[in-house]
């Protein structure tokens, strides 16, 4: 079983490149099923989700070759719209083949989506699209069918604002008979690449990006190249652990404007930050302010950035708040965090944090990939060693989280350990 050590580090330093957007890649992978000819995606990062999605793609014919720091894919050939369910529930995203193979082929049936577990995440929005589009869903115990003679155009609503369920609608509307229009959509940039990358194939959607989206059904689209966004959850994490011990880090090919809210609020707690073009320099000046967050969605505050936010203001003395308005449950890093003596109070959505008192090593487990992250910096700013286990979650959304860390002085390292050992007969493996 792998697990990463992670040592008081002192202050961070250094430059790093941050890779393509995980969950742009999974949009952008399975869109790319719905091309009637040969497209190559740019900066997809190599990590366990993409791996995921390499398989099911193996599994229905369409063939995804990674070729340096491209992946090509030629969607000519897929002979099947009937994905695995394993697959299906060991990534989140998986729902992006029920949209983009209904709207190909009529009929798709799928395995429910995993990925990290916040208590609740409901598909019901995804299923409102492709009723409204007119399809019929058919809910069994480990999969669903998703099926529709013809799909048309349709008003929607979203009941509430889902990253998710925008881009499905997208996929599932681009070849589908008229106009659709989107309602109270979400606005991410995430939507945003998906809908540049399917209008370079040929598609007609317009204002992606806003909270009304109109697409025009089209019968074909071509092949194409596309390059996906930088991850601006990696690139806010690192610019996090800039102010773990006092340092200064770049994060470099980056969009500084999707960062908006991550950026105002280290300015905020006492870590300034300085942007470029494509590159953010966040400079912790070894003194925090304790300040209350309350996550939204894009361009609120990133739900996936207040577990790292977490850590970060462990650091700053005084009482910190953190709400998690998109994910009330998302909080399985606090008894985690509480192992190595923070204390954390949690209270309905909200996580009330003292900070600025010691934390100590010890060993804790990360339950999905943020939480991950969060411990991750907790384990650099601890006295002693931190051992965290669950890296299978990490690596579902990190590239090389080891190198990446140690490249600006962090001091951890990946382990193994027998299944047949306890903890305290650890080896180093690296
Ligand atoms: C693979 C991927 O891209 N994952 C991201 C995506 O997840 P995901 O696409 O699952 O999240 P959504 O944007 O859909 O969820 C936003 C909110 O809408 C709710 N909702 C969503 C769909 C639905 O049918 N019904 C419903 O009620 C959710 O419970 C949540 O409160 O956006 C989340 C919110 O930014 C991020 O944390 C995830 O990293
Ligand atoms: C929640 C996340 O991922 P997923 O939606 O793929 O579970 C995340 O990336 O933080």
């Amino acid at each position: 079983m792998k697990y990463i050590q992670a040592e008081y580090s002192g202050p961070l330093n250094g430059k790093v490149h941050i890779p393509g957007a995980k969950n742009s890649s999974l949009a952008l992978l399975v869109a790319a099923s719905l091309a009637d000819d040969l497209v190559t995606l740019e900066g997809i990062p190599r990590i366990d989700d993409v791996n995921i999605i390499a398989g099911i793609s193996r599994d229905i014919g369409m063939e995804l070759k990674q070729e340096g720091g491209q992946v090509v894919i030629d969607p000519r050939r897929i002979h099947s719209a009937v994905i695995d369910p394993g697959k299906a529930s060991s990534y989140r995203a998986s729902y992006y083949f029920a949209g983009a193979l209904l709207s190909k082929f009529g009929r798709v049936t799928i395995g429910f989506p995993g990925g990290d577990d916040f208590v609740s995440r409901p598909i019901d929005q995804h299923i409102k699209v492709f009723q409204a589009l007119g399809a019929q869903v058919h809910i069994f115990s480990d999969y669903y069918v998703v099926e529709a003679a013809e799909l048309k155009g349709a008003d929607i609503y979203f009941d509430t604002i889902t990253s998710g369920a925008t881009i499905n609608a997208m996929l599932a509307a681009v070849r589908a008979k008229g106009r659709t229009q989107l309602f109270n959509a979400a606005v991410d940039p995430e939507v945003v690449d998906t809908a540049v990358f399917l209008n370079r194939l040929g598609a007609r959607i317009y204002g992606a990006g806003t909270d009304r989206i109109r697409i025009e059904g089209v019968s074909y689209l071509n092949g194409g190249t596309h390059s996906v966004i930088p991850d601006r959850l990696i690139a806010g994490a690192f610019l996090m652990a800039a102010g773990i011990n006092g340092g200064q880090v770049t994060v470099q090919d980056v969009i500084p404007e999707h960062l908006g809210a991550c950026l105002a609020k280290l300015e905020e707690i006492g870590v300034q930050v300085e942007c470029g073009e494509s590159h953010i320099t966040a400079y912790g000046t070894g003194s925090l302010k304790a300040t209350r967050i309350r996550t939204g969605m894009y361009p609120g505050f990133a739900t996936d950035l207040q577990q790292p936010m977490t850590a970060l203001l462990l650091q700053a003395k005084g009482k910190s708040i953190i709400t998690d308005r998109v994910y009330p449950k998302r909080f399985a890093h606090v008894p985690q965090l509480r192992r190595l003596g923070a204390e954390i109070e949690l209270r309905q959505e909200s996580a009330f944090i003292r900070g600025g008192m010691p934390l100590q090593g010890g060993w804790v487990h990360a339950s999905d990939v943020r939480a991950g992250t969060c411990l991750l910096l907790a384990g650099l700013a601890a006295e002693g060693r931190t051992s965290i286990t669950g890296v299978e979650h990490i690596e579902r959304g990190y590239e090389d989280v080891i190198g990446s860390f140690q490249s600006i002085g962090a001091r951890i390292t990946m382990c193994e350990m027998d299944a047949q050992e306890l903890p305290g007969q650890i080896q180093l493996k690296g």
